[in-house]
């Protein structure tokens, strides 16, 4: 499969293509300290929950290892440090706060080893986080594919694909195994308002691997649907609380309701990274609030009147009921979610 791979660590340095640029540049940007990996996560060179993961993984041991402590308690102090740091470039995915805590614990795991060897291993779980993501992915598409057929209209939201993991995606992932196989799938890719990830990022990604995929506007899913062109929906998630209520860029609550009226399967691609018991429902989920030029603005130029009141979360919730099944790597999760999200995580 021909993808453009946004992350990459190569001799201590951490590469991420700047997908602010996309599609019209492919422009990789070098990042060797954890002040940058912050900005490139927060003003979203890198996007995407497991991106974010995997991103601020590497950003952490690059804020730890040149760390002088030479005991750990003064060790884990800093590594605390600069993990909450880390922790405050953006709110909603779970998975940047995840992948802080298995590093976190990586240290507490070896606090008996010299701290030279403790930041050795915290690369390394760094890279596992890595590649792990890959076949997380893949296992996604695999489990997504038994619920798809050949010749489908599949509609899907904001940009879940390998631009927001490592490779595959994750709702995109039974796309591309699809077309290894010779299946035709037929997606259409709505622009997602405000950043357009989903003509800016997915329809990209797509066409370049040789994929079906067709531009829409956000407030063209009804007719779509309406014209029986759809025939499922999938879509990524930035967490997903106990009872499955799901978090997901901005729009997608909008997308199930849709679904829902016309009988159309919801199908939300889930990495298990993904998945919070901690999170109880829906309401408990931190929703991002961005920069009102992201509304205001579009490439430089004014799309509303000046110092008009602009309100911009960046993901909204969609309720339980909406959705058809959880699709994580490990398996299909149906209702009852909150027993059966609980099943899921307890499996290898
Ligand atoms: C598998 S990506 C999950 C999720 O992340 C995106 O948000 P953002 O681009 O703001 O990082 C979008 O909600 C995707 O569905």
């Amino acid at each position: 499969m021909k993808t453009i791979l946004p992350i990459q660590w190569k001799n201590d340095i951490l590469i991420l293509l700047d997908q602010t640029l996309l599609p019209n540049e492919v422009v990789y940007e070098e990042f060797e300290t954890i002040e940058g990996v912050w900005d490139a996560i927060q003003v979203m060179k890198v996007r995407g929950a497991p991106a974010i993961g995997v991103s601020a993984a590497y950003g952490l041991y690059l804020g730890i290892r040149n760390a002088t402590e030479r005991d750990f308690p003064s060790f884990y102090e800093e590594l605390t440090i600069k993990a909450a740091y880390l922790a405050s470039s953006r709110p909603t995915a779970v998975n940047l706060f995840w992948a802080i805590n298995r590093l976190k614990q990586t240290a507490e795991q070896n606090k008996h080893l010299p701290i030279s060897e403790i930041k050795q291993l915290l690369l390394e779980e760094a890279i596992t986080i890595h590649h792990e993501d890959e076949e997380i992915n893949r296992n996604i598409g695999e489990n997504l594919l038994t619920l798809l057929q050949d010749g489908m209209g599949i509609l899907t939201h904001c940009n879940a694909g390998a631009l927001a993991t490592t490779k595959y995606g994750t709702a995109t992932a039974p796309m591309y195994l699809a077309h290894e196989r010779g299946w035709n799938l037929k997606i259409f890719s709505d622009e997602t308002r405000p950043r357009l990830q989903g003509s800016m990022l997915t329809a990209f990604e797509l066409q370049q691997a040789g994929l079906d995929v067709t531009v829409i506007t956000d407030n063209m899913a009804a007719v779509v649907m309406s014209q029986g062109k759809i025939n499922a929906v999938i879509v990524g998630c930035d967490r997903v609380a106990a009872n499955g209520d799901t978090a997901n860029k901005i729009g997608t609550l909008g997308v199930s309701i849709l679904a829902k009226h016309y009988g159309i399967p919801f199908y939300v691609a889930a990495p298990t990274p993904t998945i919070d018991l901690e999170t109880p429902t829906g309401a408990e989920i931190p929703i991002e609030e961005r920069e009102t030029s992201e509304v205001t603005h579009r490439f430089g130029i004014a799309t509303a009147p000046e110092n008009v009141q602009v309100y911009n979360p960046s993901f909204d919730v969609t309720p339980h009921e909406n959705i058809t099944a959880i699709v994580t790597e490990r398996g299909i999760v149906k209702p009852n979610y909150q027993e059966n999200l609980v099943k899921v995580m307890k499996r290898p």
